[in-house]
């Protein structure tokens, strides 16, 4: 996706505050690629709770990618709680997260389906707003189908994107960087990534293109990143990540953190591609991000930023 490429390269360039130590990053390739770390493990979750209907697979993907962001605040609740708990409603009652339900249901019916127990889980209000917002816009311009808009793509990941950043606002991931618009498009390329996976590249799931989507800059990634020492920090970045200090969405620190992040799986990609071994960015990403999901209570802290965009 050059809009996300070119502007991270622009800003990968020009960071004062994050470096990408390129020795450090061949040296892991090398132990990845010997040790077969990037066999990372198929995503076959969805089918076998959702009776592979590949409609129903592609509507729960998109509740749950609208809403798979920021959980770090809440101990005890994670990505896999939030798609555990939608999953859920989806066995019992497809219906209830149809556009048209959506947009009659109430805060407090919400809350009890997906956070019964967090009341004031972070950003509980916005996860609303966001569901409710795109449940307008597939209502408006999409007859209420998610499956509407994926029809409309025409099989190509990169047009999949543009909609979704053109009509959602919830999904338009950017940053402006020394004046510069730097996008990032997390949520609506792990969308993406989710159904291709999800659907093993068939059918809804077949995107002539998927090779354009880059790594999805979460907090995960590039917390293990900056523990292998591929993305070294400034110290006092550092230091505010090491005593958990809050990084404000949109400071330089998040950008640069979030597209040096892009950039490293790309080189990353690069250096597998010596190795005789190909790989999209969307499999760095998912061997990376469970890397860092394994390893995420013995390693350094991720950073904290507080989005409704990761
Ligand atoms: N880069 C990247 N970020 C990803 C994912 C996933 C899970 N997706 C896969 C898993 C099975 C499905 O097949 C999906 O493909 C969640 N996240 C992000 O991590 C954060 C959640 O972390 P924690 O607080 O520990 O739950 C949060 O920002 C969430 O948005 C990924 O794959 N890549």
């Amino acid at each position: 996706m050059s809009l996300v490429r070119n502007s991270c390269q622009f800003v990968s360039d020009n960071s004062k505050h994050v470096k990408i130590n390129k020795e450090e990053l061949q040296k892991q390739v090398n132990e990845w690629y010997i040790n077969n770390k990037h066999k990372y493990k198929e995503f076959d979750e969805y089918e076998c709770h959702l009776g592979g209907d590949e409609e129903q697979i592609v509507d729960f993907l998109f509740i749950l990618d609208s809403l798979n962001f920021c959980f770090w605040p809440q101990k005890d609740y994670e990505y896999e709680n939030l798609s555990s708990a939608i999953k859920e409603c989806f066995q019992k009652c497809p219906q209830q997260f149809k556009a048209e339900s959506i947009l009659k249901m109430t805060f407090e019916e919400f809350q009890q389906l997906l956070f019964p127990n967090f009341p004031n889980f972070p950003l509980i209000t916005e996860r609303f707003r966001l569901l409710q917002h795109a449940s307008e816009v597939l209502m408006t311009f999409f007859e209420g189908e998610f499956v509407n808009v994926i029809k409309a793509a025409k099989n190509s990941a990169a047009k999949l994107l543009n909609i979704l950043t053109t009509q959602f606002l919830g999904f338009q991931d950017h940053a402006i960087y020394q004046g510069r618009q730097t996008f990032f498009y997390k949520r609506s390329q792990i969308l993406i990534g989710d159904i291709y996976a999800a659907l093993k590249g068939q059918g809804l799931g077949k995107f002539n293109d998927i090779e354009i989507l880059t790594m999805f800059p979460d907090y995960r990634v590039p917390q293990i990143l900056n523990q292998l020492n591929v993305l070294q920090y400034d110290e006092e970045l550092q230091n505010m990540i090491k005593n958990e200090i809050e990084i404000n969405h949109g400071s330089e620190y998040e950008i640069e953190i979030r597209a040096n992040s892009v950039i490293a799986v790309e080189l990353i990609k690069e250096e597998f591609k010596k190795l005789g071994q190909k790989l999209n960015s969307i499999e760095v990403d998912w061997m990376l991000w469970q890397m860092g999901e394994e390893l995420r209570f013995d390693i350094v802290p991720h950073h904290r930023t507080l989005s409704i965009y990761y």
